[in-house]
C-alpha cells in the first residue's frame, strides 16, 4: 500500500455553535500533488491550521508523515513546509541574505546553509537575482523566494494556500510548473488550496471538492467526471461546417429536429455552429449520418470532455 503523507480522520472544528470543518475524513499519498477545492469559507484554512497543529482540533485526528499533530506539533512543523497566501521578507535584504536569515531561524549550521541557499535559489530560477534587494522584486519572484523560504527546510510536504494571489497569468503558469518540477524531483507531496478551478486542474493528481466544511466530493479529475455525468449519459458535442448555399434556420432546425427524435436522446442544444447532444447511448454515428445527408458539414464530433468546471458546478447545483 503508497505511504501516506497526511491521513485525517474524522476531524472536526468549531467556531462557536458554527462548525467549520465537519467530520473530514482525507488521505494523501506520499509525492502526491492533491488540491483542496473549495469557495471562500469552506473551510480550508482552518484545515490547513490543523494540519500544521496551529488550532485545536475539537475532534478527530491529523497525522502528517505518521506523526500526531496534536500532540507532537514540533515535529510535525519539522517536516512540513507552510507558503502562505503573501510571504513577507526584508526588502532593504537581497534574496540570498532573506533565505540565510530563514535558515538560521530554523537552526540550519552556517555552511549548509550557505550552499543549501544557493542551491535553493537556482532551484526557483532566482539565482541571477539572487543579490538583488528583495524591495526590486515582482511579486512573482516574491513568491518564489517564498517557496524558496519553504524549501530550505528540505520538507517532505508543502502546504501552498493560494500561493498565485496577485500573479499575472504567465507568472501563474511558471509557479504551478516549478511546483510540478519540485514535486516529482524531489518527492515532496503538495497540498494546494486554492478556488481556481484551473490551476488545481492544471496542477493537482487528485482534488477534494470542499464546501461549507464538508468533502463533498474526492478523486481524480477524470473518475469524478465519470461518476457525474457517465451514469446515463454520453455528451457529445460537434461543429457545423460548411452549410449548404440555401441553408435557413428553419432547414438547420429540421435537422436538430431529426436528431431529437432519435429515441436515446434526451437534450439537444444549438448555439450558432456548435452543438451539444445528451443521450443514453453514443449516437455519433446516427448525428453525423443525419448531417451529412442533409448537405452539411462537420468541423468536429467528439464526446465531451468534462473538466473540474464542470463537476465544481454539478456539486453546487446539488447543494442549492
Ligand atoms: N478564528 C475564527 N473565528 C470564528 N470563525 C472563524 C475563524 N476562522 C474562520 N472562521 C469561519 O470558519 C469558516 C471557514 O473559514 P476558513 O478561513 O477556514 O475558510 P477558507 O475555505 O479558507 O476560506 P478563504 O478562502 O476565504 O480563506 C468561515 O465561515 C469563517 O468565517
Amino acid at each position: 500500500m503508497a505511504e501516506k503523507s497526511i491521513e485525517i480522520i474524522g476531524l472536526t472544528k468549531k467556531y462557536g455553535e458554527h462548525v467549520a470543518v465537519d467530520n473530514l475524513t482525507l488521505s494523501i499519498e506520499k509525492g502526491e500533488i492533491f488540491g483542496l477545492l473549495g469557495p471562500n469559507g469552506a473551510g480550508k484554512s482552518t484545515t490547513i491550521l490543523m494540519l500544521l497543529g496551529l488550532t485545536e482540533v475539537d475532534s478527530g485526528s491529523v497525522k502528517v508523515c505518521g506523526i500526531d499533530t496534536t500532540r507532537f506539533p514540533l515535529e510535525v512543523k519539522r517536516k512540513v513546509g507552510y507558503l502562505p497566501e503573501d510571504v513577507g521578507f526584508y526588502n532593504d535584504y537581497s534574496g540570498l541574505q532573506n533565505l540565510l536569515y530563514i535558515a538560521r531561524l530554523n537552526n540550519i549550521p552556517v555552511e549548509e546553509a550557505q550552499k543549501s541557499a544557493l542551491e535553493t535559489l537556482a532551484d526557483v530560477g532566482l539565482e541571477e537575482v539572487k543579490d538583488n534587494k528583495v524591495a526590486s522584486y515582482s511579486r512573482g519572484m516574491r513568491q518564489r523566494l517564498g517557496l524558496a523560504d519553504v524549501l530550505i527546510k528540505k520538507p517532505e510536504v508543502i502546504i501552498l494556500d493560494e500561493p498565485t494571489l496577485g500573479l499575472d497569468p504567465e507568472g501563474v503558469k511558471k509557479f504551478l510548473q516549478l511546483i510540478v518540477d519540485l514535486s516529482r524531483k524531489k518527492g515532496i507531496t503538495v497540498l494546494f488550496s486554492s478556488h481556481h478551478l484551473h490551476q488545481v486542474q492544471q496542477l493537482c493528481d487528485r482534488v477534494g471538492i470542499f464546501v461549507k466544511g464538508k468533502l463533498l466530493a474526492e478523486g481524480k479529475i477524470s473518475s469524478l467526471a465519470e461518476q457525474l455525468f457517465s451514469k446515463n449519459t454520453f455528451t457529445i458535442e460537434g461543429e457545423i461546417s460548411s452549410p449548404p448555399e440555401n441553408r435557413t434556420p428553419e432547414a438547420l432546425q429540421e435537422v436538430i429536429d431529426k436528431i431529437k427524435g432519435i429515441k436515446e436522446v434526451a437534450k439537444v442544444e444549438l448555439k450558432n455552429e456548435h452543438f451539444v447532444v445528451e443521450s443514453k447511448k453514443d449516437i455519433s454515428p446516427e448525428v453525423s449520418r443525419l448531417l451529412v445527408n442533409s448537405g452539411y458539414g462537420l468541423a468536429y464530433l467528439s464526446k465531451k470532455k468534462y473538466g473540474l468546471d464542470d463537476i465544481y458546478h454539478q456539486y453546487f447545483q446539488e447543494e442549492k
